[in-house]
């Protein structure tokens, strides 16, 4: 039975939704790192919010960790290069806490726009300072949306209801889309020149941190308002402490910050600063949709294969997965043998799809090929990591589909370059699902893939056979498959041979040896 943590505190449905798929769940929050470290090899599955930080250390322990899922958006919390490298799937929820961040940045936004919470804490003292809290109006003001992503196109929304004018900064937005959302599209510059307020919606990443520093405040209008509902490190705190004291800002709301849990912050106190505790995605609504789904996702990927929400994996829905499933192992025999018998260094990998597979989804299968094809190379490559190594070593890979039928029902073909030649491996299902390699550098033969195998090339010559079963004989090694073929008569040939046993180096080194042979290979799978 596969088995999962929840490491978070997180809705009560999330252990019942694995509970009711079959998922064995443990449900402890609170541990700390070492805590963590201790347990988390016994599992298969890890859900998580923000406050388990799954680290290189954390994932370095986690020798049977199939999946991270992040039930909520951002995933700044777990090492994905060193996630996938474990080959470790991470997926989030993208969707089920958009639409209550969104309306935490618009409570904020007007909060701020009417120091609410200052006004509250001054009234429940008793002080009733009518004149002390003059507020602004939002109507009409210019509101500036940093990341006009899923929660940024929902503030704008939001705000254009509340007949704010929105402008909006985000480099992957397209101009299609704007007009759809009914904001002006800017670069940053113009956004910081122009606006009002500024509510950011940006995930933390190299070119997000500290978007909001001493050079932005600098280029703002005077009395600016700044919401930061996304992630701490987008903002300077220092340089916001200094631009509130300065009054170049009028105030700040800020729901996350550059230290969390934030217990101590040089913001906390300021006067025109007012804070909640990362509460952006605290909702009823909110965390049961989370919960639901990233319990649903992570028993769907443990339980049949399929992926969904992966941050560094194609998707695959569980209908598609049983149906792959015996692709998956044609793809990585073929990235396997294709790998074996490539000896140098890489220059460009073609996976071609062609007939029945060629209508499913394919990505997930390339990344199987590439997996087979890299691990004879280089150590610990998975299927996850396999497409990222890939581009690291600057192999080229390319995927073609062919709708069409050839002469197979169903056929894959790898095609590998190298500094010195090119070499192809083809392969097919039979009906029975049973792979198949059908073609190897052009030649034609038809071998199952057994455990062990030989691939031999030599010059098509009487003797060669005879003399392979001698060696193989001599050296107490059953033949269990014999699969031959050549080019034109008289030209290369070759030979598949899967053995009961694995060949060693003696026997490879005595078939080389044979008049006419050109190359031998022991194969593993
Ligand atoms: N306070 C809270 O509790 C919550 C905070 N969040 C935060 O909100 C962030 C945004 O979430 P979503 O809108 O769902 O993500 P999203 O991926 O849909 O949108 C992010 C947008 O930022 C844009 N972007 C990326 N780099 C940029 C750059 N350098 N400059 C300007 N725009 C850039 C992207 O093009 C994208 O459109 C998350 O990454 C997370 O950190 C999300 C949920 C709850
Ligand atoms: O889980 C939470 O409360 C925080 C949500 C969040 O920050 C996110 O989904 O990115």
């Amino acid at each position: 039975m596969v088995k999962v943590l929840i490491s978070d505190k997180m809705s009560p449905l999330a252990e019942q939704t694995f509970k009711d798929r079959g998922v064995d769940v443990d449900f402890k929050p609170g541990m700390n790192k070492e805590e963590l470290i201790a347990v988390i090899g016994e599992y298969d599955g890890l859900a998580i919010r923000s406050a388990t930080k799954v680290d290189a250390d954390v994932l370095a322990a986690a020798k049977n960790l199939k999946v991270i899922g992040r039930a909520g958006i951002g995933v700044d919390n777990v090492d994905i290069p060193s996630a996938t490298a474990n080959g470790t799937v991470v997926m989030n929820t993208p969707f089920g806490n958009s639409t209550t961040t969104a309306e935490h940045a618009i409570s904020m936004t007007l909060a701020l726009a009417r120091q609410i919470p200052q006004a509250s804490e001054s009234t429940h003292k008793g002080k009733w300072e009518k004149s002390r809290f003059m507020g602004v109006e939002v109507t009409n003001k210019k509101l500036g949306i940093i990341g006009c992503g899923n929660i940024g196109a929902l503030a704008a929304e939001r705000a254009i209801g509340l007949k704010m004018k929105v402008l909006a900064f985000d480099p992957y937005l397209s101009p299609e889309r704007a007009v759809e959302l009914g904001v002006k599209k800017v670069e940053l510059d113009e956004l910081f020149a122009e606006v009002d307020f500024i509510s950011l919606h940006t995930p933390l990443t190299d070119q997000t941190r500290g978007i909001i520093g001493t050079e932005a405040f600098k280029k703002m209008k005077d009395g600016v308002r700044i919401v930061n509902c996304a992630r701490g490190g987008l903002i300077d705190e220092a340089a916001l402490k200094e631009a509130l004291d300065s009054g170049k800002v009028a105030g700040a709301a800020l729901d996350v910050f550059e230290v969390e849990p934030a217990k101590d912050n040089i913001l906390f106190g300021h006067e025109k600063v007012i804070c909640t505790p990362h509460l952006g995605a605290s909702t009823t609504e909110a965390q049961v949709n989370v919960a639901v789904q990233v319990a649903e996702q992570l028993s769907d990927y443990l339980l049949s294969g399929g992926v969904t929400n992966a941050l560094n994996m194609p998707s695959l829905s569980s209908e598609e997965a049983p149906k792959l499933k015996p692709y998956m192992e044609l793809a990585g025999d073929i990235g396997g043998f294709a790998g074996q018998i490539t000896g140098s260094s890489l220059k460009s990998i073609t996976v071609e799809y062609e007939g029945h597979v060629a209508g499913l989804n394919v990505k997930p299968l390339t990344a199987v090929v590439l997996q087979g094809l890299l691990s004879p190379l280089l150590q610990s490559v998975n299927m996850v990591n396999a497409p990222v190594v890939a581009k690291e070593r600057n192999i080229d890979v390319t995927e073609t589909v062919h709708e069409r039928e050839g002469d197979y029902h169903t056929l894959i073909k790898v095609t590998v370059e190298t500094e010195k030649r090119t070499r192809s491996v083809s392969g097919t299902l039979f009906a029975n699902g049973a792979p198949r390699i059908v073609e190897v550098n052009g030649v034609n033969i038809e071998c199952e893939v057994d455990d062990f195998m030989i691939y031999a090339v030599n010059e098509d010559k009487p003797g060669f056979i005879g003399a392979l079963g001698t060696i193989l004989g001599h050296n107490g090694i059953n033949i269990a498959n014999f699969s031959l073929g050549r080019h034109p008569e008289g030209g290369e040939a070759v030979a598949v041979v899967g053995v009961d046993t694995e060949i060693s180096d003696i026997v490879i080194d005595q078939l080389t040896a044979l008049p006419h042979v050109l190359t031998a290979k022991s194969l593993s799978f």
